[in-house]
């Protein structure tokens, strides 16, 4: 590690700067935590987004071995392309990287066993599964040791995500379901959000009074859980009053078998997570 005094976290690496890479390497870089973040990525254009305070931004288009230099020069190499691209990312770093050098995994369903059969031995890997909440200091982060990755080297990594939010260590067959709640979650919550947007307009409302009205109802609500403590079901019976209007509507949204379409939803995420391990 060549953490300098000063620093709480050690050099960082973010090779890809797309919705998740971009966000945990903003996110960490907001926190204030000084330390040194080197970001790579293929088009410039994209490059320039993430060329914020606190942050080294390097487009590939203009330096082609970006890559190579970010990763030789980082005590902790996050890979942010997508899943297919992964293992030629992790071919062309590899002789690059120096012993002990931590390379972390955000890619969906692909597994340890790869990152570690192109990188060797010497080289410790930690399997992670953020969200995207992580650009405002809210995520929610997976955590997966490799197998030559120690706990220290894991204490490192969960540092580096604590200054975006939560983590929770679980095992690695446990990392692809967990991506059906919390990776993918957040745009299950958007969803939700837009098709409470479009009822709001149904009624009659101009989409700008919809979009306030679903929106500051979603952020107020989980603002009253988070603060509140409370269990959900709780602060959901607080709102249906007995013979009330609310109680109409849930009784509606059962009847859709909501329980059924989010087991059904997060199966199929499971099972494409599955299929990108195998490469498709
Ligand atoms: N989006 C999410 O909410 C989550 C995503 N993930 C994982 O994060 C990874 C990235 O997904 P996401 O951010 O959505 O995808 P994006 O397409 O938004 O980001 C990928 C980025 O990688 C860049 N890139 C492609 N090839 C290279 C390369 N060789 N070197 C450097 N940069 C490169 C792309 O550049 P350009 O576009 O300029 O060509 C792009 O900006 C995936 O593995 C995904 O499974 C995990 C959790 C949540
Ligand atoms: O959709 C995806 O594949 C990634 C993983 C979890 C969220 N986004």
């Amino acid at each position: 590690m060549t953490t300098m005094p000063d620093q709480k976290l050690p050099p960082l690496a973010f090779l890809g700067a797309g919705s998740m890479g971009g966000a945990i390497a903003k996110g960490v870089a907001g926190s204030g935590l000084g330390t040194q973040i080197t970001v790579t990525n293929r088009s410039a254009a994209r490059a320039e987004g993430i060329r914020v305070p606190g942050i080294v931004s390097v487009a590939l288009e203009q330096a082609p071995t970006g890559n190579q230099d970010a990763a030789a020069s980082a005590d902790v190499v996050v890979v942010g392309v997508k899943p297919a691209m992964v293992p030629d990312l992790l071919r062309e770093i590899a002789p690059h990287l120096r012993p002990g050098t931590i390379v972390v995994s955000i890619a969906a369903g692909v597994t340890i066993a790869t990152f570690e059969g192109i990188l060797g031995a010497g080289i410790p890997v930690v399997r992670s599964m953020p969200n995207t909440p992580a650009l405002v200091g809210r995520a929610v982060t997976g955590l997966a040791a490799g197998t030559t990755a120690t706990p220290a080297d894991l204490a490192v990594v969960r540092e580096v995500f604590e200054t975006v939010g939560t983590v929770i260590e679980v095992p690695e067959s446990e990392i692809d379901a967990l991506s059906t709640i919390s990776g993918s979650g957040p745009a299950y919550v958007f969803l939700l959000i837009e098709k409470l947007t479009d009822a709001a307009v149904g009624k009659g409302f101009d989409r700008d009074a919809a979009r306030l009205m679903a929106e500051q109802t979603f952020i107020g609500a989980a603002e009253l859980l988070r603060a509140s403590g409370e269990d959900p079901v709780e602060l959901r019976r607080q709102v249906t009053s007995p013979k009330g209007t609310t109680e109409r509507a849930i009784a509606v949204l059962e009847a859709a078998r909501l329980d059924a379409v989010f087991a059904d939803a997060t199966d199929a995420a499971l099972a494409r997570a599955r299929e990108l391990a195998q490469g498709a």
